[in-house]
C-alpha cells in the first residue's frame, strides 16, 4: 500500500467511523462540539494525521516534478507493509526570525520512527524536502536524536534517508549543534548497530559527514548530490567551473571519491537494495547475521575452476568467477563495485552463512594493492568484524603498487589501514591463496602470520618475498653482471629461485598454508572451515581502543 493509499484508508476509516465530511486540509466541523467529546477528539486526531501524511499538495507537485518520490513513498518501499510507527509527527519548531514564526509545519521536515525490514525492527529517519528544503533545524535534529538513541539502546539498525539542504540557515548555530548531536551519536553507535545512509537528494556542507560516518552509503543517479562546498563556492575560491553532478553526483562518489558504496538508477531499486543489504547484517554486534538456506545446493565440485588460472603468471583472469562459484545461489552483493576495482569486497552466503569475501582482482592493475584498494578493503574488513561476519580472503597479489605518486600519497600509511583491520579482526578468517602472494601484500592479505585461522592454497600458488625475476635480479646481480652470458645466467637463476622458494608446497612445508587443495573443492573446503569456526572465540586485550592508522 502506498503512502497516499494509506492516507486514503485512514481518511476512509475516519470518515466512516467519525463522519468526516470534508476533504483533507479543507475547513471541517472541528469547531462543532459534538455530543460525543471523545468522538470529536478522535475525528480531530484522524483529520490532523491525514493532513500530515498528505502534506502540502503544491509542494508535492514541485517535488515530483524533480522525478523524486515523496518521503512516505520512500518509507513504504523500505519497510515491510504497514509496519511503520512514526514518532513526533506533530512536532513543530519554535524558532523565530526571518518569518519562521509564521511557518511552523508539522514534522518540521523529517519523518522518523521505526518499522520492520524482513521482520527485523529497523529505525529510520527521512528528510522531507517539501518542508524548508529538508533543511535541519533544532526540532528536526531532536527528532533524529530520539530515533538514534532508541536504535542504539534497543540494538536495531538505523537507516537515514537524506534529502535536504543541510543546516537550516535561519536557525543559525542551533542547527549546527543539531548536526553535532547526530555525528556524536553516529560515532557512539559505530560497530554496535548497522547504520545506513541513503542519498536521494542534496547533502551539502557539514551535513555530508553524516553519510561519511555511516557503514554503507547508497546513491541514486541523477538525484544524489554530496559536497562540502557547492559549485558557486568552488568557482569563487578555485576558479573551477563544475556542475552539481560533476562535483558530487552519484557516479563521482561511487567511482572516484569512494564516498558511496552502492549506486542505482532509481529510488525504488535503491531502497530494495537497502532491504537486501539488511538481510545480510545482524541487528547489532551481539548477534549473528541471519542464516538463509540456499535455494539450490551447488554441485559438490566446481571443476571449471581447475582451468581458470592461466599457467603464465603474467596473464590475468576474472576473480569474480571464483567468487561466484563459492556463494550460494550465485547471489553476491558487491560493495564499491566501481571504485578501487583491483580488490573485490563482496557479501554473500556459503551454505547459508553470511561471509565477507575480500579478493584481489588480477583484471585491474594485475591485482596489486594501491591506496584506494587498501582503504576499501580495510573498511570492509572492519565492517565484517564489527558485525560478526566471517572473512574469506582470496589472494592473487603481486604486491603493493609501485610508483612515486603512491609513495608520496602515503601508501605506507594507507596500506597499514588494511593490515590493522585484519590484525584487529576476531571473526573467523580463512585465506585461500589462488596464485601470487608476494611480499608485504601477502602478509597483509590475511596471512597466517597476522592471524588467519586457516589457510589453503591452490596448486598454482606462488608464495614468496617477490616474483622470481625481481628476486634473481637482486640476489644474483653481481653474478649475472660478471657472467659470460648474463641473460642465460639470469634465466637459470630465475628458474632456480622459482624451484627453490616458489614451489606450490614451499609454504605448506613450513606450516604457513594448512593444505594445498584442488581448486574444484574450494567451496566445500570453505564451508567446512566456516562451520568449524562458528564457535571461535579470540580474547582481545583490555584497552580503551587501539590507535588506528586512520
Ligand atoms: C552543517 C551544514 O549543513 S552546512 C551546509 C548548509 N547548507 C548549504 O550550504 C546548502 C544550501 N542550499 C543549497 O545550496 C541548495 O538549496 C541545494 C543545492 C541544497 C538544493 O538546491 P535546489 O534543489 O535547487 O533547491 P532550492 O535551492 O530551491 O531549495 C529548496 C527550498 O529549500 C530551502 N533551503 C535549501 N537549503 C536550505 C537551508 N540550508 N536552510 C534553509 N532553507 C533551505 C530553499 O530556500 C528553498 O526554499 P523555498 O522553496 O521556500 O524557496
Amino acid at each position: 500500500m502506498t503512502a497516499s493509499e494509506r492516507a486514503s484508508t485512514i481518511w476512509r476509516d475516519s470518515a466512516a467511523t467519525f463522519g468526516r465530511q470534508h476533504p483533507p486540509g479543507a475547513a471541517g466541523p472541528h469547531d462543532q462540539v459534538s455530543d460525543d467529546p471523545m468522538g470529536y477528539r478522535l475525528r480531530e486526531l484522524f483529520d490532523a494525521r491525514t493532513d500530515i501524511v498528505e502534506g502540502d499538495q503544491a509542494a508535492t507537485r514541485r517535488h515530483r516534478a524533480k522525478g523524486k518520490l515523496t518521503v512516505r513513498e520512500r518509507l513504504d518501499l523500505l519497510l515491510d507493509e504497514g509496519s511503520f510507527h512514526e514518532v513526533e509527527p506533530f512536532r513543530r519548531h519554535r524558532a523565530t526570525g526571518f518569518g519562521l514564526e509564521k511557518h511552523r509545519p508539522a514534522t518540521d521536515g523529517v519523518v522518523a520512527g521505526w518499522g520492520t525490514v524482513h521482520g527485523q525492527r529497523t529505525f529510520v529517519y527521512a528528510h522531507d524536502s517539501r518542508i524548508f528544503g529538508g533543511a535541519l533545524g533544532e526540532a528536526h535534529a531532536q527528532k533524529i536524536h530520539k530515533v538514534q538513541d532508541l536504535a542504539l539502546e534497543t540494538g536495531c539498525p538505523i537507516v537515514a534517508i537524506n534529502d535536504g539542504g543541510g543546516a537550516r540557515i535561519q536557525e543559525g548555530v542551533t542547527a549546527l549543534a543539531g548536526y553535532g548531536g547526530i555525528f556524536r551519536r553516529q560515532v557512539a553507535a559505530s560497530g554496535v548497530i548497522p547504520q545506513i545512509s541513503v542519498m536521494v537528494g542534496p547533502c551539502a556542507g557539514g551535513a555530508a559527514y553524516s553519510p561519511a560516518l555511516a557503514d554503507v552509503v547508497f546513491c541514486v543517479r541523477g538525484t544524489s548530490q554530496m559536497f562540502i562546498t557547492g559549485p558557486d563556492v568552488v568557482a569563487a575560491v578555485t576558479g573551477e567551473t563544475v556542475t552539481l553532478d560533476e562535483l558530487g553526483g552519484a557516479d563521482v562518489h561511487s567511482s572516484v571519491s569512494g564516498v558511496a558504496t552502492f549506486v542505482t538508477d532509481d529510488e525504488p531499486t535503491c531502497l530494495e537494495e537497502v532491504r537486501y543489504l539488511l538481510a545480510h547484517l545482524p541487528p547489532n554486534n551481539r548477534e549473528l547475521p541471519p542464516m538463509m538456506e540456499p535455494g539450490a545446493e551447488l554441485p559438490a565440485r566446481a571443476e571449471e575452476l581447475r582451468r581458470l588460472v592461466p599457467t603464465d603468471p603474467r596473464l590475468p583472469y576474472d576473480m569474480r568467477v571464483i567468487v561466484r562459484s563459492l556463494v550460494d545461489d550465485d547471489d553476491l552483493f558487491e560493495l564499491h563495485e566501481n571504485w578501487a576495482q583491483n580488490v573485490l569486497c563482496v557479501l554473500g552466503r556459503i551454505r547459508g552463512q553470511v561471509v565477507g569475501i575480500v579478493a584481489n582482482q588480477p583484471l585491474v592493475l594485475a591485482g596489486a594493492l594501491d591506496i584506494q584498494a587498501s582503504e576499501k578493503a580495510a573498511r570492509f574488513v572492519s565492517l565484517c568484524d564489527a558485525f560478526n561476519i566471517p572473512l574469506v580472503s582470496l589472494v592473487d597479489v603481486p604486491g603493493f603498487l609501485p610508483g612515486v605518486a603512491q609513495e608520496h600519497a602515503g601508501i605506507i600509511r594507507h596500506g597499514a589501514k588494511l593490515l590493522y583491520a585484519y590484525c584487529n579482526a576476531t571473526v573467523p578468517r580463512v585465506q585461500v591463496i589462488v596464485r601470487k602472494a608476494y611480499g608485504g601484500a601477502y602478509i597483509v592479505m590475511d596471512s597466517r602470520g597476522i592471524g588467519a585461522d586457516l589457510s589453503f592454497a591452490w596448486p598454482t600458488n606462488e608464495v614468496a618475498v617477490m616474483g622470481a625475476e625481481g628476486a634473481a635480479n637482486i640476489v644474483f646481480r653481481r653474478e649475472i653482471a660478471a657472467a659470460d652470458d648474463p641473460e642465460a645466467t639470469r634465466r637459470a637463476r630465475i628458474e632456480e629461485y622459482r624451484g627453490e622458494l616458489m614451489g606450490p608446497y614451499h609454504a605448506a612445508e613450513r606450516g604457513l598454508v594448512d593444505d594445498v587443495i584442488d581448486p574444484a573443492d574450494t567451496r566445500a573446503v570453505l564451508a567446512e572451515a566456516l562451520t568449524l569456526l562458528r564457535t571461535k572465540h579470540r580474547a582481545v586485550p583490555d584497552r580503551k581502543h587501539g590507535n588506528h592508522p586512520v
